[in-house]
């Protein structure tokens, strides 16, 4: 990757390329991809199945280095997994083992943390309050719904409060109306603690309910298609899915979405 020198709040990807495979059999995933979020932007990207929003998450979270192109994070490239990026997966990464209180608690300790004790379980306390968590804050992760354990997850990424949040589809396995609760959780406590966040989703209806700007790719070799802005603000509950505008907006992605699948 080449080297830059611009420093900047937030994520910056700029010309990235991804094939995986080798000589005739290598598939081209993502093309020229570039794409600035602004520090405290949340960001949802869309875009035909398997044409590569995994792969360029991924490769934002640096677990997958692309062959062309430069990401940067607050200026810095990215060269491999870092605490900068904490990614939160469909399917529920926290520790079994732990209570819901101390997998939230793991994430404050995994951020340089100089406060006292008592002030690391009043954060840790203020996250399981957050996501309607408190009554479960001794339970294992085993005993709960898959809602509640994906709250955990997103309660303990934000508790390591990281430069930029990765989200994976993390709703994609609950049912509709305990993802419709998710979606709520997440406006509410990112509308507290504005952080930035690329949120992955099929959906494109829950691309624009939580997103500032929602980011169209083309089917593989990915690039960005078109970047649209969501007007609403913090006006955000579920009424608005039937607002005549956010139908409008919907139906034009949707219809972006259509014209790219091939
Ligand atoms: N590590 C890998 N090795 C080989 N091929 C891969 C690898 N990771 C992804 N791919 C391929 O890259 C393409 C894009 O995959 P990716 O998961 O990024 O797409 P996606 O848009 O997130 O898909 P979906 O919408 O179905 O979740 C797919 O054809 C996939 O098989």
């Amino acid at each position: 990757m080449t080297q830059h020198t611009t420093t900047r709040d937030g994520l910056s990807v700029r010309g990235v390329g991804k094939s995986f495979g080798s000589g005739g059999r290598a598939v081209s995933v993502l093309r020229d991809v570039d794409l600035e979020i602004a520090d405290g932007e949340f960001v949802a990207v869309v875009g035909p199945s398997g044409s590569g929003k995994s792969t360029l998450l991924n490769a934002i979270a640096g677990f997958v280095e692309p062959d062309d192109g430069e990401i940067l994070v607050n200026g810095e490239p990215v060269r491999g997994p870092g605490p900068s990026r904490c990614v939160v997966f469909q399917e529920y990464a926290i520790f079994p083992w732990l209570s819901v209180r101390k997998n939230i608690d793991f994430g404050t300790r995994l951020r340089a943390w100089r406060g006292s004790k008592q002030e690391r379980a009043r954060v840790t306390a203020r996250y399981l309050d957050m996501m309607g968590l408190a009554d479960f804050a001794d339970a294992l992760p085993k005993t709960l719904s898959g809602g509640m354990r994906q709250r955990v997850a997103i309660a303990r990424a934000y508790a390591v409060d990281p430069e930029i949040l990765l989200m994976d589809e993390p709703f994609a396995a609950l049912d509709a109306q305990t993802r419709e609760q998710m979606q709520e959780a997440l406006v509410d406590i990112n509308q507290r603690e504005r952080r930035t966040v690329l949120f992955v989703t099929h959906q494109v209806e829950e691309a624009i309910f939580l997103a500032d700007r929602v980011v169209v790719m083309s089917a593989r070799p990915a690039t960005v298609q078109e970047i649209v802005d969501v007007p609403w603000g913090d006006r955000r509950t579920h009424e608005i899915k039937t607002d005549p505008d956010f139908v409008r907006l919907r139906r034009r992605i949707e219809t972006l979405l259509r014209s790219s699948a091939h």
